[in-house]
């Protein structure tokens, strides 16, 4: 496929895109983890931008060199230190940006020529790859601190120079460093974390889903979080917001009345409601020194767990009955048969979300959920599942993916070429893509609209974007329709579709301030044909 992609773009994008179901799972998760895996040995032909820690001069050279300030509208961007549920794969993190990049383009129509995937290259802690002869990064152990923070702040202020209306999107940066940089730059410039943000809203919608096929407000549910990093405070962090605008309850109350992480050190409970659980258990007070800043607010006050087991998941989720139990901790089989009939015991319809990558790492299968809860349980899974069955009822399995939700607020954030990418504009997303949900209408249908019809959501969840944009006065491009069928036409126009054009076409085309000029595809978005 990828060889297909160089000698005819078109075709590449057209066949992914009349086959995409099908075609899904071998160019993103989880085929993608094995080619990152095994990157330096299929390696063939350079793809995308290597920036190296130890060039900080020639940064911004290198990323000038990729055209002119108005041809770029989207940057992907990995340190490769954790890649899907993989780990640190070094410089293979390429191609997590160039997948996620396909997708955008497969998904909202963004331009394949007007993206950037990039690898910041800081060297690796992966033993394997430190060893092996044919690593195309560097050899040596990755570059951290003050070094590395340069790096990162080099590279974002080059990319606002050479291409000040750019949209930033961050992938699959290590636990220390992901929130700690999108907090750095969210208040700046327009940027997304798709860990955190992207998964967070895409599974707040699939719970909004659930909540509707079971009639329990979000307010009234029981969260627990097993695999409380990036994704698991993301998402804690996306349904403490929702909780407390459904609730009127301050953030910090709804935050330790809906929450609770499971870490690796320790569970934490949230007083009944919500819970996070890391590799040492419940989340605690007491072991705040080994808390991140975005576990910290999920910690539970000691005295609440005193006399009780709070240091396996079998226990917390026997302690707190649980409603909903999502994980992200990629430790696979962990939501065991006791699990999840513990669960069942106490709820009608339990939502049971496993959501490490790639599949081989889910805590559970579909199918055992199904069978172990009766056909009770509402599932949503982080790599696409066949549908489930139980006494003849068929059950679909929802794909609770980030790649639902990340194409459509990108698309939104380049068209209106938005300032920054508040909280707010998440808020728009998450309710245009929960209304779009198949089980409103059918309890047996996904919780999330599959990818099939990936495009249309798209252009719902930018319509959204766009008019949150507007009604913040983010907006730079000034000229968005105010009537709602207009703006959609608009978006729709300017989705790129992999079509030959006419030969007239292209020429015209060609003659355009399009600077790429590539053959075969017109550009779609409002600053290639200016
Ligand atoms: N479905 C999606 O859209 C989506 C999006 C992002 C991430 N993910 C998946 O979520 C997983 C985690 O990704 P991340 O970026 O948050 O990684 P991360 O390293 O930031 O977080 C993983 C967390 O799990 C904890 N953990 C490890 N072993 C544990 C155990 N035995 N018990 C409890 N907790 C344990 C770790 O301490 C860490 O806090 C990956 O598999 C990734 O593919 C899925
Ligand atoms: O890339 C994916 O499949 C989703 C997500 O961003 C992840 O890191 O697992
Ligand atoms: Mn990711």
């Amino acid at each position: 496929m990828t060889s297909m992609k160089e000698q005819n773009e078109i075709l590449y994008y057209r066949l992914i895109q009349d086959h995409l179901k099908e075609m899904f799972p071998i160019i993103y998760t989880p085929t993608e983890g094995e080619a990152i895996q095994n990157y330096s040995r299929l390696f063939r032909r350079p793809e995308g931008c290597f920036l190296n820690v130890f060039d900080q001069d020639r940064i911004e050279d290198n990323i000038a060199q990729w055209g002119e300030p108005d041809d770029i509208d989207l940057v992907v961007v990995s340190d490769g230190e954790q890649i899907l549920g993989i780990g640190d794969q070094g410089v293979g993190g390429i191609l997590i940006s160039v997948a996620k990049l396909v997708i955008y383009t497969l998904c909202s129509g963004i331009h394949p020529t007007r993206t950037l995937p990039v690898i910041l290259d800081c060297g690796t802690d992966n033993h394997e790859l430190l060893n092996d002869e044919l690593y195309l990064g560097l050899r040596q152990p990755r570059v951290r601190g003050e070094k590395y923070d340069n790096f990162v702040n080099t590279f974002v202020q080059s990319v606002r120079k050479s291409y000040p209306k750019a949209y930033i999107h961050f992938e699959d940066f290590g636990l220390h460093n992901a929130r700690r940089i999108l907090d750095k730059y969210q208040p700046e410039i327009a940027c997304f974390n798709d860990d955190v943000q992207g998964t967070g809203c895409v599974t707040l919608a699939a719970i909004m889903a659930a909540s509707h096929v079971s009639k329990v407000k979000l307010q009234d549910m029981r969260f627990v979080l097993f695999g409380s990093g990036t994704a698991g405070t993301g998402i804690a962090d996306q349904i403490k917001d929702a909780i407390a605008h459904e609730s009127g309850k301050s953030k910090d109350e709804a935050g330790q009345q809906s929450s609770a992480l499971l870490s690796r050190h320790g569970y934490t409970s949230l007083g009944n409601t919500h819970l996070c659980v890391d590799k040492p258990g419940l989340l605690l007070k007491s072991k705040k020194d080994q808390l991140t800043p975005a576990q910290l607010p999920y910690a539970r006050n000691d005295q609440e767990w005193e006399g009780k087991d709070h240091n396996d998941l079998l226990s917390v989720v026997r302690e707190v009955k649980p409603r909903v139990l999502i994980g992200t901790s990629t430790k696979p089989k962990t939501f065991t048969k006791e699990v999840v009939q513990e669960m069942a015991k106490h709820v009608d319809r339990p939502i049971i979300f496993p959501l490490s990558n790639p599949t081989r790492l889910h805590e559970a299968d579909p199918r055992d959920i199904n069978e172990w809860s009766e056909g009770r349980a509402l599932i949503a899974t982080g790599s696409p599942f066949p549908p489930v069955e139980h006494d003849g009822v068929q059950y679909e399995v929802a794909e609770c993916n980030n790649s639902v939700t990340f194409p459509g607020i990108g698309l939104g954030a380049v068209l209106s070429r938005t300032r920054l990418l508040p909280p707010s504009m998440l808020v728009a997303a998450i309710k245009a893509l929960a209304a779009q949900a198949p089980a409103l209408k059918d309890p047996n249908a996904g919780l999330l609209p599959d990818v099939t019809d990936v495009r249309e959501i798209s252009v719902q969840i930018a319509k959204a974007v766009i008019q949150q944009a507007v009604k913040e006065g983010l907006n730079q491009e000034k000229d968005i329709p105010d009537d709602d069928a207009d703006l959609e036409e608009w978006i729709r126009e300017q989705m790129w579709d992999a079509q030959y054009r006419p030969l007239k076409k292209v020429e015209r085309d060609s003659a355009s301030a399009h600077a790429k000029g590539e053959a075969g595809s017109a550009a779609s978005h409002r600053s290639a044909k200016a």
